[in-house]
């Protein structure tokens, strides 16, 4: 990672994290991510968080932004600047993919509830444990032909995945055609980070019925948006995302409120996904607009793994535990944990 004070390496308890390779102060800022390879703007707050810095507009005393996309939709600006920013960046170079993505996801959604109100059996997926199984779920799934599939409609979450899915598309087509790729936030460094498909689906089986509603949907998306089509015509694209979606991902909050703030939308930064997690963390991150930013909180030793949090650290041992098992898959392995536990 540059001339940066850590690298990425093996943990002792599997998968990969960031050690110290020298002494680092505390306040030390660590690793910046300019901007997300991915993200979702909750579809109830488009209008009030800015499409390219992310600003909330009631941090701002406004009820909504009102600089739109001058080319297609669905994305809103709190300045001319940002609308501006966020063409020269690239992505307003496809605005009107952008935009007739936004637009087929708002009118295929709608048509969907319509049409799924005369369906009386809801689809049916067996509990997947192993991933045989679920290899096989998807070969079945990119078999049916598109009209084939079931029209489910999907829920509000479901529909911010779809969003986030598709972001991610067009960035992958904006690299593929621009060659945009940033350093260690393009699409082969997303198929690096953990794949948490099986575990996911083990934990929840619903998600699996979920993530095929999810591929049938955007799959109907790719005749409107013909620039997407080379990723939908197989499954694999849909799933390394979805696959990298849980686990990897962070919360997108507002700034300004302190205290609970609220939760806008996600995002995927690449590179910062290795940061593993520590209920005594020694790193902090910090959102500057688009960018993450990841500082120390503490000396950090060399060798020493630079961990953040990605729960609640004030809550109880027992709590916190549950937290990381349920909606992030792992037992904590941390040296407060095994404290608080009792068991040095
Ligand atoms: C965002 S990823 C971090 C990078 C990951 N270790 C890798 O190799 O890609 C989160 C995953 O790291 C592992 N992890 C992170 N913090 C951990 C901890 N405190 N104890 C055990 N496993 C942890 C878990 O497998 C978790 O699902």
């Amino acid at each position: 990672m540059g001339s940066i004070p850590f690298i990425r390496k093996a943990t002792w308890y599997g998968g990969r994290g960031l050690f110290a390779t020298e002494p680092i102060p505390a306040g030390t800022l660590l690793h910046t991510c300019p901007a997300p390879y991915a993200s979702v703007i909750y579809r109830i707050f488009r209008k009030e968080v800015c499409g390219h810095c992310f600003a909330y507009a009631f941090d701002a005393r406004r009820s909504a932004w009102n600089i739109k996309l001058a080319v297609g939709g669905g994305v809103w600006f709190c300045s001319e600047q940002c609308r501006d920013e966020w063409v020269r960046d690239g992505v307003g170079n496809v605005g009107e993919v952008v935009g007739a993505m936004n637009a087929a996801v708002d009118k295929l959604a709608k048509s969907m509830d319509k049409r799924a109100a005369g369906q009386t059996s809801p689809e049916v997926v067996a509990a997947v444990t192993t991933q045989d199984a679920l290899d096989s779920a998807w070969a079945a799934a990119e078999r049916a032909s598109v009209s084939d599939q079931p029209i489910q409609p999907l829920n509000e979450l479901e529909l911010d995945t779809v969003r986030f899915l598709l972001s991610a598309l067009v960035r992958r087509h904006l690299d593929d055609t621009m060659r945009t790729a940033a350093p260690l936030n393009g699409w082969a460094d997303l198929l690096e980070l953990q794949d948490n498909e099986l575990a996911y689906v083990r934990g929840r089986p619903h998600v699996l019925a979920s993530h095929l509603r999810i591929f049938a949907f955007v799959r109907r998306i790719a005749a409107a948006v013909p620039a997407l089509a080379p990723y939908l015509a197989t499954a694999a694209t849909v799933r390394a995302v979805l696959a990298r979606d849980q686990g990897n991902v962070f919360g997108m909050y507002e700034l300004s409120t302190q205290g609970d703030s609220e939760m806008l939308g996600w995002s995927m930064y690449v590179s910062a996904s290795y940061f593993n997690h520590d209920c005594a963390p020694n790193v902090r991150k910090e959102r500057l607009g688009r960018a993450m930013m990841f500082y120390t909180t503490r000396d950090v030793s060399p060798d020493e793994e630079l961990c953040i949090s990605y729960i609640d650290v004030a809550d109880a041992v027992a709590d916190r535990r549950k937290e990381l098992s349920l909606n992030w898959y792992f037992d904590c392995v941390c040296k407060r944990c095994e404290r608080e536990l009792g068991n040095i």
